[in-house]
């Protein structure tokens, strides 16, 4: 019996990125991306693991669709990296990158497996890169190049485009922390990068209108619900200004047309506020037909008068986590999807990432036992549903991940796929958290 029972056309799906999966990181034309370059460099990622091979996932796309079809999942969320599509980041294109997009298209609609695609997920071409990336403003007429030619190859094709994945994480972990790629630790470049994208963001929307194209678009933003650690009102204070510099910021440009005041205030204050234009912020706020949101915890945050620039941190709570350090908060699921409705206009939301890393292992019968994955999901799955009651416009959820794969920074010793992969031979073995989805995805909700 189906306890929790979901919207009819609710969408279920699973989710992956060029880089963490594809590897053949120089074949077929492909040019250099800037975690190519990022990874190359010795201390930037754990044990110097790097996207080279990854899961082959270039080689092995077929068999990997065929495991999509095995578990019922009819939703699979992907990038293209752009630098197989355009090796130096604009001009030249490169037909063979063109070819495997389309060869992994057609496999997918074969097995009634609708595509979603991530235009960016992070891995800029280094020749773009070396012309100042995302700070140059001709970067921004290169994404709308090279999203214009995927919409004119695919667009027919695919009916969910996302045109960035994470402006916050590019920006901040990117250009001011530094521990992304390209390894910039400087939060004035980090803002007026962010901005560049919020406009290439918005181009490509109002391209894609222009094209009379029958598909949806919008964005994804990572989003956390973010609480104080005290009443206190310095913790309280805290607290907004982080929610503004991880949610508000983005949301209100895209959803409003403006950046909220506060934080252009305190970021002037910092000589931190990048420069823009009325007409940035209109064209920024071209309408998108969905959010798509990535929630993975929540933030606890307090006044800290030595934390530069915003005199914020985080409190490390000693709740359980998963295998990023990440608490294990669902309700955060709930809040962020109700004040997302109350806030901007009931817009149609897509979870377009949602999952945790365990430490799994094969156990003597060649099974992975991820129970607390399973937990994990269930509970977030739960205040989704919550949520659809109390009147938030859900309208799908793509689980992270489908494969395990590479984790950035963290390199392959991190896991949060539900099928898992033994990078040594390239094998797949389905874990029981994906048997489990595939029957939530069969019932249309939770049985327990
Ligand atoms: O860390 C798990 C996944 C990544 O593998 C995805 O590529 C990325 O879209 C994604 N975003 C988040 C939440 C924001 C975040 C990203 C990286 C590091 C810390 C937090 C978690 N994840």
């Amino acid at each position: 019996m189906v306890k929790y029972k979901f919207p009819d056309d609710f969408i279920w799906g699973v989710a992956t990125s060029a880089y963490q999966i594809e590897g053949a990181y120089n074949k077929d034309g492909k040019g250099e991306n800037i975690w190519d370059r990022f990874t190359s460099i010795p201390g930037n990622i754990y044990k110097n693991h790097n996207g080279n091979v990854a899961c082959d996932h270039y080689h092995l796309y077929q068999s990997d669709i065929n495991i999509l079809k095995e578990l019922g999942i009819k939703n699979y969320r992907f990038s293209i990296s752009w630098a197989r599509i355009f090796p130096d980041g604009y001009g030249k294109v490169n037909q063979k990158g063109i070819e495997y997009y389309r060869r992994l298209i057609n496999a997918l609609l074969d097995k009634g497996i609708q595509p979603a695609i991530t235009l960016y997920h992070w891995d800029l071409p280094q020749e773009l890169q070396d012309i100042g990336g995302w700070t140059n403003k001709k970067v921004v007429d290169y994404f709308v190049e090279y999203a214009e030619l995927m919409f004119k190859e695919f667009g027919d094709l695919v009916p969910i485009w996302i045109t960035h994945n994470e402006p916050w994480v590019v920006s901040i972990l990117g250009h001011a922390w530094g521990v992304h790629a390209p390894g910039i630790k400087d939060y004035k470049i980090a803002l007026k990068v962010a901005h560049n994208i919020l406009l290439s963001h918005g181009k490509v929307v109002k391209l894609y209108r222009s094209m009379s194209l029958k598909g949806k678009i919008g964005i994804t933003l990572n989003l956390s619900s973010i609480h104080s650690a005290t009443d206190s009102e310095k913790d309280l204070l805290a607290a907004k200004i982080y929610d503004g510099f991880m949610n508000r910021w983005f949301l209100d440009a895209i959803l409003k047309g403006s950046y909220p005041e506060d934080m252009k205030k305190l970021y002037n204050e910092l000589n931190i506020l990048p420069q823009f234009s009325d007409d940035d912020m209109k064209i920024i706020n071209e309408r998108i037909d969905f959010l798509g949101i990535n929630y993975y915890t929540r933030s606890v945050v307090k006044y800290d008068e030595n934390a530069y620039p915003l005199k914020v941190s985080m409190l490390d709570l000693d709740n359980p986590k998963t295998d990023m350090g990440w608490e294990i908060y669902p309700k955060g699921l709930y809040e962020l999807l109700i004040n997302l409705h109350k806030n901007y206009d009931g817009i149609d939301i897509l979870i377009t990432e949602n999952g945790a890393a365990f430490n799994d292992i094969v156990n003597y019968k060649g099974k992975v036992v991820d129970d607390y994955r399973i937990d994990y999901l269930y509970r977030h799955l739960l205040e989704a549903y919550r949520a659809i009651c109390d009147g938030v416009n859900l309208k799908g959820y793509y689980l992270w991940s489908f494969l395990d794969n590479f984790e950035w920074a963290e390199g392959y010793s991190k896991r949060f796929g539900i099928v898992f992969v033994d990078y040594n031979t390239q094998k797949r073995i389905i874990k029981d958290s994906a048997y489990w989805y595939s029957d939530v995805i069969k019932n249309n909700g939770i049985t327990e």
